[in-house]
């Protein structure tokens, strides 16, 4: 069974098409990205998922239930999780324990501070915290009800590289226990270290769903910036190059070529006694799909 089936989800605002005919599936153990331009209808496809809102039309199945009900199991936020401010860390997930039934004493929260790096600050008043650290307490509230379905918006917004290490740890351990992770974010790189699958929305459409070595294979011949002592001669070798094109402009010498081009390119430069110090991606594959597939996207009004 699916922990998540979605076929032909639209979801509308007044004019606006938030969703488009959208199809979901996210398997137990999945950890599942969503990408795509502002706008996109991300944070509205969670919604749904945590059942703040209802489809305008399609299907949605969760857990096996067909939604607008609401099994238990599922857990995350949107828009930044709700937390009480004058209270500390410890106090929220008490909080949240009791107000879900669970015995704060018996419910672990000492551990998914720990899990989410937070043990230091667990006595501070959330107040004082930072973005990065209330999505982490964010995670452990969510943590606290050992969910089957976690939904996360922009989980890594804000986050130091500690707090995306602990982060990163806490979701690939809940995926190996079965946990299917659904989450939105701008970094592909982000997406890249977390996620097998990942759906790219774009005006409310999917505009591609699988996995990530698929999304790569989509992209076009990429652009690399060649940075060398000697610019200008390597500027005419790299003209003069069959399939090789220069891009951009200023100093910076950015060409675009498919690989063999590029590497009679580096060839030619090498016989020309012209080091080169770096050749690199400007973006990478996966970025330069996703660029790929969500341009010329008009927003659907
Ligand atoms: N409550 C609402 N009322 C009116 N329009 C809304 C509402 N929520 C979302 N929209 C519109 O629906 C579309 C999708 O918005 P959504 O927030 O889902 O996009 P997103 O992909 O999460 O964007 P971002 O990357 O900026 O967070 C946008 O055009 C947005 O303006």
């Amino acid at each position: 069974m699916q922990t998540v089936r979605a076929r032909g989800i639209s979801k509308y605002f007044g004019d606006v098409v938030a969703l488009d005919g959208v199809d979901l599936d996210v398997a137990p153990g999945q950890i599942h990205g969503l990408a795509g331009p502002n706008g996109a209808g991300k944070t509205t496809l969670l919604g749904l998922l945590l059942g703040l809102a209802v489809a305008d039309a399609g299907s949605l199945e969760i857990l096996g239930a067909q939604a607008p009900a609401a099994p238990g199991g599922v857990a995350g936020f949107v828009d930044g999780p709700g937390l009480y401010p004058s209270l500390t860390a410890r106090q929220n997930l008490a909080a949240l324990a009791r107000l879900r039934g669970i015995d704060a004493r018996t419910a672990g929260i000492g551990d998914v501070l720990e899990q989410v790096g937070l043990t230091d600050v667990a006595d501070d008043r959330v107040r004082g915290f930072s973005l990065g650290m209330r999505q982490r307490l964010g995670l452990a509230a969510a943590l606290l009800t050992a969910p089957r379905l976690l939904v996360l918006d922009e989980p890594a917004n804000g986050l130091d590289p500690a707090g995306t290490k602990h982060v990163h740890a806490v979701l690939h351990r809940l995926a190996e226990e079965g946990t299917a992770v659904v989450l939105s974010s701008h970094r592909m790189d982000d997406l890249e270290a977390l996620c097998s699958e990942v759906t790219i929305l774009a005006t409310g459409r999917v505009v591609f769903s699988g996995p990530l070595g698929k999304l790569a294979a989509e992209s076009r011949d990429l652009e690399y910036r060649l940075r060398t002592p000697d610019p200008d001669a390597a500027r005419g070798i790299a003209a003069g190059t069959p399939g090789v094109h220069l891009a951009g402009t200023g100093d910076a010498l950015v060409v675009r070529a498919p690989v063999p081009a590029l590497d009679e390119m580096v060839a030619r430069l090498v016989r020309a006694g012209i080091p080169v110090r770096e050749l690199a991606p400007v973006v990478s594959p996966l970025e330069a799909a996703f660029l790929a597939l969500t341009e010329h996207q008009e927003p659907t009004r």
